[in-house]
C-alpha cells in the first residue's frame, strides 16, 4: 500500500487542510457542534490512520428514540419531495439485494453505525451524487465519500449515520486511479460546490450519461425493455468559467447577532477595532464540504471572469457594513450583458462569446455584475437578447445554451411528426417558460407560440423581450403551468410541448391535463434527472401511447455531479386519435 500524496489539489481533503478550513469557517449550528464532537470523540488524524482497521465496522450502539425517529422523519420529508434520495439507490446496488433484505428485515437498516472511526476502504462506484461508495469493512453497510474515483483506497472518517449508509469524510488517498488528474481550483477538496475537478471532462460527460440511465431505471418504473436508450451527454464549450450566477452566503458572526427588538448582543456590542477584526475574519463563500460551516471563497473558477473580478469588490462590501447586518446573507452576483456599453462600458468587462454570433451582434460584448434581486439582468443566446428579473431563473450557462436549443431543434427535426409539418402549421407550448427562453428561440420553426410561468415579473420580461427581438408570433401568460391548457386553441396534433420545471417536477394536475390534450411531441427539459425520469415514466405509462424518441444529458454544470436532463417523446402512431383533438381540451 502506498502512502503517495495525493496527486492534486484534493490533497486539500488531508486532515491538515480540512483542519486550517475549519478554523476559517464560522457556523455554530448544532449540526456543526454535533459533527466537531464526534471528530472529537476519535482518534487523531495521524494516530488513527496508523490504526485504521476492519475493526472500524463499529458494533451498532442504541440511540435515542427521538434522534432516530428524527433521522426518519428527514427522509420521509425528503420521499414526500423527490421520492427515494438516489444515495439510496446506488446503495442498494453496492450492498446487493440479499444483504439489503437482510438488513431491512432484521430492522437494521437504520442502526446507528458511525462515530468517527477511521478505516480504510476501495471505493467500488460513484453515485448519483457525485460522491464514491465503498462497502464498510463489515461488508453490510456502504460508505459515501466525496472526491473520490472508483478503483482508489482511500483512508476515511465516518461521521453521519444514514439508512444503510454513512458519509464519511476523505482523510487520504493511499492509492490513486490513474484518472485522476491534479483538480485546477485550490478549494477542491474543502468546497461542497464542485465534485469533479479531479476528473477528465471525457470521464465527467460518461458519468453524466450514465447517471441518467440510472436515474430512468430507478424512478421511470418502466420495465427494462422500455427503457429509454441515453445518448451521450451534450459537452458544454466551456468548463470552467462559464457560470453566469454565484450565489457566495455568510453567517452573522455570535459576537454581532442582536437579540430580540434589535437588543444588543449578549456580551455587548464589540468595539469598532473588535468590529474589524471580526469582519476581517469572516468567511464568505460556500458551505464546506463536511458541513462545518462556510468556507472562504476569493475566487470561484467555474464563475465568469465579470463575476470573480466584481468579486473582491462585494465582499469588502459585506465586511465593510457587517455591524449593520441583522442576519447572515446569500449574495446575488449575476454576469449581465451591458445595454449600452458606450455608456456603460468603463466597469464592465468585456467578453468574447463562444458560439457563432449573429451576423448583424458584435462579437464581443461587455458584460457587468448586478447584484440587486430587482433589476433586470441581460443575456444573449444567439441573435436573441433576454432580459430576466435578476432574482428569477435564467440559465446559468451561457456557453452551452446554443447547442441546448440546437439539439431540440435537430431532435424534433428528425422526427417526421414534426418535418412534414410547414412552419405555418406548427405550434409551441412552452410550460414552465421563464423569461422565455426555449419559447422566443425556437419561435422560429413556429406559427404560433404560448407560454406560461408562474413568475408574473418573468411573464412581464418574456412579453417584453418578444417586442425586443421583433418576434411577433409568441403570447405569454402568467400562471401555474396547468393553466395554458384552458387557454389555448392550438390543434394537438401539430402541437408541440416543451416542459422545464423546477426541480421537483411536475405534479399530477399537470401530468393529467397533459395527457389529456395529447400533444404530438413533448420536449421535457430538467436539472433534476430523477423527477425527470420518474414524470416521464408517469406519462409513458398512461394513455394516449408516447415513446421516448431521443434522450441525453446536458451538461449546464461542468465540474460538479450535476446534470440536465433532456428528452422528445411522440404520441405512437398505432394510437388513433379521436376526432375531437384538433381543439383543446379545457379542464
Ligand atoms: C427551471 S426554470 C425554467 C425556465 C425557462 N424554461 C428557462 O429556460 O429559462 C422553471 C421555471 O418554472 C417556474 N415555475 C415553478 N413552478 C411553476 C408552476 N407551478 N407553474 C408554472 N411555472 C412554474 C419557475 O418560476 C421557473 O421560472
Amino acid at each position: 500500500m502506498s502512502a503517495s500524496p495525493v496527486p492534486s489539489a484534493a490533497a486539500a481533503a488531508s486532515t491538515s487542510a480540512a483542519g486550517a478550513a475549519q478554523a476559517r469557517s464560522g457556523s455554530s449550528s448544532p449540526v456543526h457542534k454535533r459533527a466537531r464532537r464526534d471528530e472529537a470523540d476519535a482518534p487523531s488524524g495521524s494516530a488513527a490512520a496508523t490504526s485504521a482497521a476492519p475493526s472500524a465496522a463499529a458494533a451498532p450502539r442504541t440511540e435515542p428514540t427521538k434522534a432516530l425517529a428524527a433521522r426518519k422523519r428527514g427522509r420521509a420529508a425528503q420521499m414526500a419531495k423527490f421520492g427515494v434520495p438516489p444515495v439510496e439507490h446506488d446503495v442498494r446496488r453496492l450492498l446487493g439485494a440479499d444483504v439489503v433484505a437482510r438488513l431491512e428485515a432484521e430492522g437494521r437498516d437504520w442502526e446507528l453505525r458511525a462515530s468517527g472511526e477511521v478505516c480504510d476502504v476501495r471505493i467500488e462506484t460513484l453515485g448519483s451524487g457525485g460522491d464514491g461508495l465503498a462497502k464498510a469493512p463489515s461488508g453490510d453497510w456502504a460508505i459515501v465519500v466525496p472526491h473520490v474515483l472508483p478503483g482508489e483506497l482511500v483512508r476515511v472518517r465516518w461521521w453521519s449515520n444514514e439508512r444503510m449508509w454513512s458519509k464519511a469524510d476523505l482523510l487520504e488517498v493511499l492509492e490513486p486511479s490513474e484518472k485522476r488528474l491534479p483538480a485546477p481550483c485550490p478549494y477542491f477538496g474543502q468546497c461542497g460546490g464542485c465534485q469533479y475537478q479531479m476528473l477528465s471532462y471525457d470521464e465527467q460527460l460518461a458519468h453524466k450519461q450514465l447517471v441518467v440511465e440510472r436515474a430512468f431505471a430507478n424512478y421511470s418504473g418502466l420495465p427494462a425493455e422500455l427503457l429509454p436508450r441515453i445518448g451521450a451527454t451534450l459537452p458544454s464549450p466551456q468548463q470552467l468559467r462559464y457560470r453566469t450566477k454565484l450565489t457566495p452566503h455568510f453567517d452573522l458572526p455570535r459576537e454581532l447577532r442582536r437579540g430580540k427588538g434589535g437588543r444588543a448582543p449578549k456580551g455587548g456590542m464589540p468595539s469598532a477595532g473588535e468590529v474589524e477584526q471580526i469582519a476581517r475574519a469572516l468567511p464568505i463563500g460556500f458551505d464546506q464540504v463536511k458541513g462545518n460551516g462556510i468556507l472562504d471563497i476569493e475566487e470561484c473558477i467555474i464563475a465568469t471572469p465579470t463575476i470573480n473580478e466584481a468579486l473582491p469588490r462585494i465582499r469588502q462590501g459585506v465586511r465593510d457594513r457587517i455591524a449593520s447586518y441583522k442576519n447572515g446573507a446569500t449574495l446575488l452576483l449575476r454576469d449581465s450583458f451591458v445595454k449600452n456599453p458606450a455608456a456603460d462600458g468603463a466597469a464592465a468587462t468585456e467578453v468574447v462569446l463562444d458560439e457563432a454570433p449573429a451576423p448583424a451582434a458584435p462579437r464581443e460584448e461587455l458584460s457587468e455584475v448586478i447584484t440587486d434581486h430587482k433589476a433586470v439582468v441581460r443575456e444573449r443566446v444567439g441573435k436573441i437578447m433576454f432580459e430576466s428579473p435578476a432574482g428569477a431563473f435564467f440559465q446559468n450557462n451561457r456557453s452551452i445554451l446554443p447547442s441546448l436549443l440546437s439539439y431540440v431543434e435537430a431532435a424534433l427535426r428528425a422526427l417526421p411528426a414534426f418535418s412534414s409539418e410547414s412552419q405555418e402549421s406548427r405550434f409551441l407550448v412552452d410550460t414552465y417558460c421563464g423569461s422565455g427562453f426555449f419559447a422566443l428561440s425556437l419561435a422560429h420553426l413556429f406559427s404560433r407560440v404560448a407560454g406560461v410561468e408562474l413568475s408574473a415579473e418573468s411573464i412581464a420580461c418574456a412579453t417584453r423581450n418578444a417586442t425586443l427581438n421583433s418576434i411577433t408570433n409568441c403570447e405569454f401568460l402568467a400562471g401555474s403551468a396547468e393553466a395554458i391548457f384552458a387557454k389555448i386553441k392550438f390543434p394537438a396534433e401539430r402541437t408541440t410541448l416543451i416542459i422545464d420545471p423546477p426541480r421537483r417536477g411536475c405534479d399530477d394536475v399537470f401530468l393529467t391535463q397533459l395527457l389529456r390534450l395529447r400533444p404530438r411531441l413533448v420536449v421535457y427539459v430538467s436539472c433534476n434527472v430523477h423527477t425527470q425520469a420518474r414524470d416521464i415514466g408517469q406519462i409513458l405509462r398512461g394513455e394516449p401511447r408516447y415513446e421516448v424518441v431521443s434522450a441525453c444529458g446536458a451538461d449546464l454544470f461542468p465540474m460538479t455531479y450535476h446534470v440536465e436532463g433532456v428528452a422528445v417523446l411522440q404520441l405512437r402512431d398505432e394510437v388513433p386519435t379521436p376526432a375531437t383533438d384538433s381543439a383543446a381540451v379545457a379542464p
